[in-house]
Order: C-alpha cells, then sequence, then structure tokens
C-alpha cells in the first residue's frame, strides 16, 4: 500500500499553527511512514515553528484583508492570484491524499484549490465565532470540525462535527512534569508561581498590567514567569528581578504550565482549550480587539460556569488587585475554579478529528 500523503494549512498565528500541529503529530502515530508538507504565509510565524516541530513548509505571499481602509488591501487580489497558483502547483508535485486546514489566511488558498482537485478536505475551527477563511471555504469542503456548539449558524450543519480544540499532547499529563518544570525555570521552591501569557504574540494591556501590578507580587511573595509576546519584547526585557523572569516567548508550554500555580491568560481559543486541560486557577483577561469580540465569548464560556475568572480590559485598573488578592488568600476559590475548568476539558479532539479524517480517505478509495 502506497504511504499516506498529508498537506496541512494554518497559520498568521499560534492559535492557528498549533492545532495543525497537534493534528499531524496524531496522523503521524497512526501512519509512521506517511509524508506530511505543511503550507503557511511566508513572512509570518508557522516558517519558524512548524520546522521547529519537525515539519517542512512552504510559504505562500498572502495577507489577510486589513479592516480599515489601507494600501496594504490594493495588493490583495494579485496575492491571492499568486496564492492560488502556487497553492494549484504544490498539490501538483506533493499528490496528497487529504487536506486540513486550520485558519488563518494561507489556508484559503490552498484548501480552495485542494477542493477544486477533489481532495477530501478538512477543516477545524477554533473559535466559537467562525473566521473569515474558514466561512469561505466550508461550501467546498467535506468536514468541518468544531469547538464549540451553535456552530450550525455559520457553516452547512450536515458538515459539523463537534470534537473541541486539538490540543499538544504534550500538555495531556503536566502534574506528572511539576518537578521537572521547577528545575527547568530555576524557580523558588518555597513561593507560588504565576505564569502570564499574552497569547502567541504577546498583549499590550496584560503586559502594562503586570509591570504595574509587580511591587503588588512582591508584596504577597509571588514569583512571575511572564512571556510578553515579541512585539513587546524591547519595552519588557529588562524588567525582570529575582523573582520576575520576562520571556518573548514560552517554547515549553508543558513545563510553564506545570510549574504555575496561577495563570493570568488572554482567552485565545487555543489557550483556552489548553488552560482547561491544565486545571490551574486562572484569570481571564481576554482582548477587546478581535472580530466579533470572540474572545470575551471563548472566556464567558469558561467563566459562567464558575471555572475562572473574568477580568475585562477596562475594569482591571479597579478591580484586578482585589479579585488577584481574594483568589490568592482562599485554597477554596482555588480548589473549586481548578475542579470546575478541569471539567470542560476535551482532551480526545485530535484523535476525533483524526478519526474524520480518516473517514475521508476511506470514502476516496
Ligand atoms: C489577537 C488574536 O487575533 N488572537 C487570536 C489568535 O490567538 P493566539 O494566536 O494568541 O492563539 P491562542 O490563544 O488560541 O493559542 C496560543 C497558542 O500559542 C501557544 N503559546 C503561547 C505563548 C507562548 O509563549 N508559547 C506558546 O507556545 C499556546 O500554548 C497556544 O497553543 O488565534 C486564536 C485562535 O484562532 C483566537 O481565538 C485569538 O483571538
Amino acid at each position: 500500500m502506497k504511504n499516506k500523503k498529508f498537506i496541512i494549512s494554518g497559520g498568521g498565528t499560534g492559535g492557528h499553527i498549533y492545532p495543525a500541529i497537534a493534528i499531524a503529530n496524531e496522523l503521524k502515530t497512526r501512519y509512521p511512514d506517511a509524508e506530511f508538507l505543511f503550507v503557511g504565509a511566508e513572512d509570518r510565524m508557522e516558517m519558524e515553528k512548524v520546522p521547529q516541530a519537525g515539519y517542512k513548509i512552504k510559504g505562500l505571499w498572502i495577507s489577510g484583508l486589513q479592516r480599515s481602509l489601507s494600501l496594504q488591501n490594493l495588493a490583495f487580489p494579485l496575492k491571492l492570484v499568486s496564492s492560488l497558483m502556487k497553492s494549484k502547483s504544490i498539490l501538483k508535485t506533493f499528490k496528497p491524499d487529504a487536506a486540513i486546514g486550520t485558519g488563518g489566511y494561507a489556508s484559503a488558498p490552498l484548501l480552495r484549490m485542494a477542493a477544486k482537485q477533489n481532495i477530501p478536505c478538512l477543516i477545524q475551527e477554533q473559535n466559537s465565532h467562525a473566521g473569515i477563511t474558514n466561512k469561505w471555504l466550508s461550501s467546498k469542503v467535506q468536514k468541518i470540525c468544531v469547538a464549540y456548539e451553535g456552530m450550525e449558524n455559520f457553516f452547512p450543519s450536515d458538515k459539523v462535527k463537534l470534537t473541541g480544540n486539538p490540543v499538544r499532547q504534550d500538555l495531556l499529563d503536566i502534574s506528572l512534569k511539576r518537578e521537572e518544570a521547577l528545575t527547568f525555570f530555576k524557580l523558588n521552591r518555597d513561593k507560588k508561581t504565576l505564569l502570564v501569557l499574552g497569547g502567541s504574540l504577546g498583549a499590550r494591556r496584560i503586559n502594562q498590567l503586570i509591570e504595574k501590578s509587580l511591587p503588588f507580587f512582591e508584596r504577597i511573595n509571588l514569583q512571575v514567569i511572564w512571556q510578553c509576546g515579541k512585539f513587546y519584547e524591547e519595552t519588557y526585557k529588562n524588567k525582570g528581578n529575582e523573582n520576575v523572569q520576562v520571556h518573548t516567548f514560552l517554547n515549553r508550554m508543558d513545563l510553564a504550565y506545570a510549574a504555575s500555580d496561577f495563570i493570568i491568560s488572554r482567552a485565545g481559543a487555543l489557550s483556552v482549550s489548553e488552560l482547561c486541560l491544565v486545571g490551574k486557577p486562572v484569570v481571564f483577561i481576554p482582548s477587546p480587539n478581535v472580530a466579533e469580540d470572540h474572545q470575551t465569548k471563548n472566556a464567558l464560556a469558561i467563566s459562567e460556569k464558575n471555572a475562572a475568572i473574568l477580568i475585562k480590559e477596562n475594569e482591571l485598573d479597579t478591580n484586578f488587585e482585589k479579585e488577584f488578592s481574594d483568589l490568592f488568600s482562599s485554597i477554596e476559590k482555588q480548589e473549586m475554579l481548578s475542579k470546575n475548568i478541569l471539567a470542560l476539558a476535551k482532551p480526545n479532539a485530535t484523535i476525533e478529528i483524526v478519526e474524520e479524517i480518516e473517514k475521508l480517505l476511506k470514502n476516496n478509495n
């Protein structure tokens, strides 16, 4: 039997890249001889993160349409045509058995051309509000795996399958990695640890809050692992001290989660799914600057079940210290949040998505 070939496209931000890598890893365990090719946008973070995960990637000259009027939009039709042509040629050479898209603009031309060539196509939507690319592709692909109920509002209902978001397997058993994690981050074992996450690119407002709150964290004797994001590296890289470590990006998220006792995080879809598996007390500070305010919806789905604390950006100045102090001083509250958020985890999502891909392969034989 000929070895399987899978082409996978998703990127722009970590929220699209890591689901793609999780799906590839699961496919690889089932088809150890399979060939994989990723397709991304040539100037985005997938071009670095995908090879780091051990996969080949080709870049397309493509970017998203800016929401505001912008000169960049003038080049968009040209980029789209060029990406469609390059996708066609990549597909012709690689000849995949299936194409998988996890959102982000590079997946639009690739999956569009794959569908046109009758290659079985599956897309995965991470958010409770469908992204532009996935909406555009939904009529062309065979299967759409989603993480939230009610996605039939965006997609043809007969194609939708509720699986949850595919999360990297190394996050599944982090409780066993606590010791390794404390050593890895050189943490003081007598102090509690706060992990601060601004999403894959970092978050300006969270960084401002953390900088302002450092004396408060010092007062309550808390040590901090602070992921500031690559855009904010210059501003914050020297703000660390004995108790505070500043990182641009954390490559070992499993150990960062394992080391932490409290987590402050943006509410990107993948972060939320990962935090459910991790099961620690979380304060969500959703970005208000994303389409349809979807991060607030992601966070509300958790906080409404008493499974995390949600503080909106415009309430940080008045509420943060009080809410965090209450959490810090109440073991009961910490345990309740941990228990409730763990109950929302969907650890089998990746497996279920791969089973859907296998069904497509069978139907195509
Ligand atoms: C500003 C923006 O447009 N954000 C969107 C983007 O978020 P973003 O790219 O931040 O995505 P998520 O929060 O969903 O996921 C972040 C991913 O990056 C990883 N990570 C993060 C920091 C780090 O230092 N190391 C690391 O590995 C996390 O473990 C996670 O796997 O895509 C998400 C999924 O479509 C959306 O819900 C978000 O609204």
